[in-house]
């Protein structure tokens, strides 16, 4: 099957959200409400990206019972997909919603560990499925077994078939997938603040490290900061977009779903400022729903106009 945005989730996950009143860490907290959804970050991108009637397929490593009720959901949603089994189990990650100050504390499990053998399996998929593929997402971490250089491997795949790719993880893997010059990348401030090694935390220094990275080759960056929105910039212009008013529900996807929406908006050929638009209204919108659930097309369409992208001039 051939498809036009392809996904890799090397570390999927069963994301299962409990809701508490209020969390109370060492106390005895009961839970109010369950859901599990599939989870994992090109997972998630791929759920966005097909409600958003983009061609996609997500790719990657799966495991075990788990694994299976998770592709079982996918297919329930209509996501197409084409994953490489590996043994052992595909992990659960534990996402605690506090009602009463509407904080999601996150616990994600390592996930299964993968032989070579299991790597050279999925090189192979991945190379068949991006011969007619335009964009390649790489995001979440990586399972015990995989090389941190992984990424860098497969942006050096892409670019040697034209495809572009868009690079969303943390630590190592970041870094080493910069290295081979993807087309965009979207850290949160504190991967970027872990890339960078230092403390970025204004706006002048976030459109600073930013251009530094545009200056490394990349050609799109988008650095999000959660409810202060994010900030968008290629080498010809910046701006930064605010998101609007919610009572968060979950933030869980909601990056996932900023990414979706930048590769929705490269594909159909937004302008910078509308694309800053449309994923910042994505992420907020996502941020909204309980669980893992995801923005639809016509939910951003319906809100977008409730956010402006700002032109920022950088200092000279
Ligand atoms: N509490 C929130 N209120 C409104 N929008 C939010 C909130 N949290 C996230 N978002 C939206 O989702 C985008 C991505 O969220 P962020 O938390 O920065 O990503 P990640 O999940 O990758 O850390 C933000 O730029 C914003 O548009
Ligand atoms: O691979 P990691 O970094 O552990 O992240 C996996 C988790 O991130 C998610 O993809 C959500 O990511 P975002 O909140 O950044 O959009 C979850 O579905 C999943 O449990």
């Amino acid at each position: 099957m051939k498809s036009t945005v392809v996904t890799v989730t090397l570390n999927p996950a069963l994301d299962k959200t409990v809701t508490v009143p209020a969390l109370e860490v060492g106390g005895l907290n009961r839970v109010r409400q369950v859901r599990i959804d599939p989870g994992g970050k090109g997972i998630n991108v791929a759920k966005v990206l097909h409600g958003f009637d983009v061609d996609v397929l997500a790719t990657g490593l799966i495991a075990g019972g788990y694994g299976e009720r998770l592709l079982a959901q996918l297919d329930r949603q209509g996501v197409p997909h084409s994953f490489v089994r590996v043994p052992g189990e595909t992990r659960t990650n534990l996402k605690v919603y506090s009602e009463s100050d509407q904080v999601t504390t996150e616990i994600n499990e390592n996930g299964f560990d993968v032989q070579p053998q299991s790597v050279l399996e999925f090189l192979n998929v991945l190379e068949e499925l991006l011969s007619e593929a335009s964009y390649l997402v790489l995001a979440g971490s990586l399972p015990k077994g995989v090389s941190s250089d992984i990424y860098g491997q497969l942006v050096e795949l892409a670019n040697s078939k034209g495809v572009r790719t868009i690079l969303d993880a943390d630590g190592d893997a970041l870094k080493k997938g910069l290295e081979a010059r993807p087309y965009a990348v979207k850290p949160n401030l504190f991967e970027l603040q872990q890339l960078t090694g230092q403390g970025v935390e204004t706006l002048d220094e976030i459109i600073s490290a930013g251009q530094t990275l545009l200056a490394r080759g990349l050609s799109l960056v988008v650095v999000s900061m959660g409810g202060d929105g994010a900030v968008f910039l290629n080498k010809e212009e910046t701006y930064q977009v605010k998101p609007f008013p919610i009572t968060p529900q979950s933030t869980v996807g909601a990056g996932d779903s900023m990414v979706a929406a930048l590769v929705h908006g490269l594909v159909t050929g937004k302008s910078l400022p509308e694309l800053a638009e449309w994923a910042t209204t994505a992420g907020t919108v996502t941020a909204s729903k309980r669980g893992t659930q995801v923005c639809t097309a016509e939910e951003v369409q319906n809100e977008v106009h409730r956010v402006t992208a700002k032109k920022l001039v950088p200092k000279a």
